[in-house]
């Protein structure tokens, strides 16, 4: 069975955030277990492609309606990512030193036409295409209905939805780019008068899947206007647990880390990474230390970061620290909190691989107050690294954490994101920090939680053996 992920992302080559880790992990244990999983992604002008060698495989023009654009799909020369991986290198399009930007319409049309008409010329052909996230969501439409790509309407395609909030809406003037289709089947792509490439794929896809169980029950609900259209398409729509990458997240190896560290060395590890924060971020080593990664987006309830610090803080009795980036009006805002709370709170904006490993190896608690959360990894890397995590019940959170009021619990978790409710979630965990005997037991509980992709890579298995009949 030969697999091929399609994706804007994938560590190390291309990160912005979780579907990086996920593309960049999966094919790796499904090659483990007796699938050939390879990923095609585009080429950018980053760190990665600076410092690597690169092979021609395949060289051509792509035609963006009436543009024609030269490209080569390229491969890693000392691949030791453990799968096959292509880049497809359009110069004018998608060498750039982003991801994301505002043209990324034509970008990653351009991407995806390019990689199936490189896929056409395979003699044997995947088996089943997997697209991940609306940037690839015209792919199963193309495969379906283009009529150049003929030849692989018979290989299934699967949705996979990281986030449903982005859909890659586009205006109807630019159907021309779409390689040529029967136009009576011009709705397939409809959603609202636009064209939706998250709706196209919920709709021509063979089978869609969310990245947890709960979160495909909460998308029927509320998916950002694409709700009827998910209970509609149940019949065909699953939820597969992300895992998380052993090799990457492991105290015991991570190099990023100040130092390493196991079950058994646990204390003196995280005390070699937590007092390294304090210094850095002059922060008091004895006070329980509460950290936030990831994006400052509304999903994340970052909004709210500002007056729930301020409120978290009136007693002085934690420290807080923040690595994240996003909304401007929040950034500013989250950067102008420093002055008022030196030596209780720091944050760094922007975005930095290393530092946030080191957070999850020396925070005492991560906050994960999301509004939205198709998986998470942030808390998974949590509790592999021991830091507790403080939850709200939603989606992949819901499905990884209990409270520890629970039987045999071991994080915080809150039901709504309001103000009041993280900064109580908060003094929950002063709490269980004054009681240094269960928050030891707990962090030495949650570091042997098993989420590795294992068990996730054998659903996906299962899921591609259900479409091969
Ligand atoms: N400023 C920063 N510096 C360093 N590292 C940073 C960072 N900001 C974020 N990260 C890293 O980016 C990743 C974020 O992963 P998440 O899964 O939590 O979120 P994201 O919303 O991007 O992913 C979406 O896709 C994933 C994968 O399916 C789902 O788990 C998730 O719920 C969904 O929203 C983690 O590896 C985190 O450490």
């Amino acid at each position: 069975m030969k697999i091929l992920h399609i994706s804007a992302e994938c560590y190390p080559i291309a990160k912005v955030g979780g579907l990086a880790d996920v593309v960049g992990a999966l094919p790796k244990y499904q090659n483990s277990k007796n699938v050939t999983s390879q990923v095609i992604m585009p080429f950018y002008n980053n760190k990665f492609t600076k410092e690597n060698k690169f092979i021609e495989e395949f060289k051509s023009v792509v035609k963006l309606g009436e543009t024609a654009f030269e490209y080569r799909i390229v491969s890693i020369e000392n691949n030791t990512l453990g799968y096959d991986l292509f880049l497809v290198d359009i110069p004018e399009l998608l060498f750039k030193e982003y991801v994301y930007s505002n043209d990324d319409t034509d970008r990653f049309l351009a991407f995806q036409i390019a990689a199936l008409d490189w896929v056409l010329t395979w003699k044997k052909k995947p088996t089943i295409i997997q697209c991940h996230d609306h940037h690839t969501g015209l792919t199963p439409f193309m495969i379906s209905q283009s009529l150049k790509y003929k030849d692989l309407n018979k290989i299934p395609t699967i949705f996979t939805i990281h986030n449903a909030q982005y859909q890659g809406w586009f205006s109807h003037d630019k159907v021309g780019l779409i390689p040529e289709f029967d136009f009576s089947n011009v709705g397939l792509l409809d959603w609202g008068g636009c064209i939706n490439p998250m709706a196209a794929a919920l709709k021509c896809a063979w089978r869609v899947n969310t990245v947890s169980p709960s979160y495909m029950e909460e998308l029927k609900l509320s998916a950002n206007g694409l709700e009827w259209l998910l209970n509609d398409e149940s019949a065909k729509c699953v939820g597969i647990l992300n895992g998380i990458d052993t090799d990457v997240w492991n105290p015991e190896k991570d190099t990023y880390l100040i130092k390493n560290y196991s079950i058994k060395t646990v204390q003196s590890g995280r005390n070699a990474q937590k007092k390294w924060l304090c210094d850095e971020f002059n922060l008091d080593f004895e006070k329980p230390l509460f950290a936030f990664i990831g994006r400052l987006v509304g999903e994340k309830g970052s909004d709210l970061f500002p007056e729930v610090f301020r409120n978290a803080l009136i007693n002085k009795d934690i420290s807080i620290l923040l690595l994240g980036s996003g909304n401007k009006d929040v950034e500013e805002q989250l950067e102008k909190l420093k002055e008022e709370h030196k030596g209780v709170y720091n944050a760094y904006i922007g975005y930095d691989e290393k530092l946030s490993h080191i957070i999850y190896g020396g925070a005492d608690f991560l906050l994960m107050p999301s509004r939205v959360e198709p998986c998470g990894l942030n808390q998974m890397y949590a509790l592999r690294y021991g830091t507790i995590p403080i939850v709200r019940n939603i989606g992949g959170l819901k499905d990884t954490v209990i409270d520890i009021s629970e039987e045999n619990g071991f994080g915080i978790c809150h039901q709504n994101v309001t103000v009041s409710e993280i900064v109580h979630a908060i003094s929950r965990g002063l709490d269980l920090y004054k009681n240094q005997t269960k928050f030891k037991k707990i962090r030495k509980q949650i570091m042997s939680i098993d989420h590795s992709w294992d068990a996730s890579a054998k659903e996906y298995i299962k899921l591609y053996k259900s479409l091969k009949g």
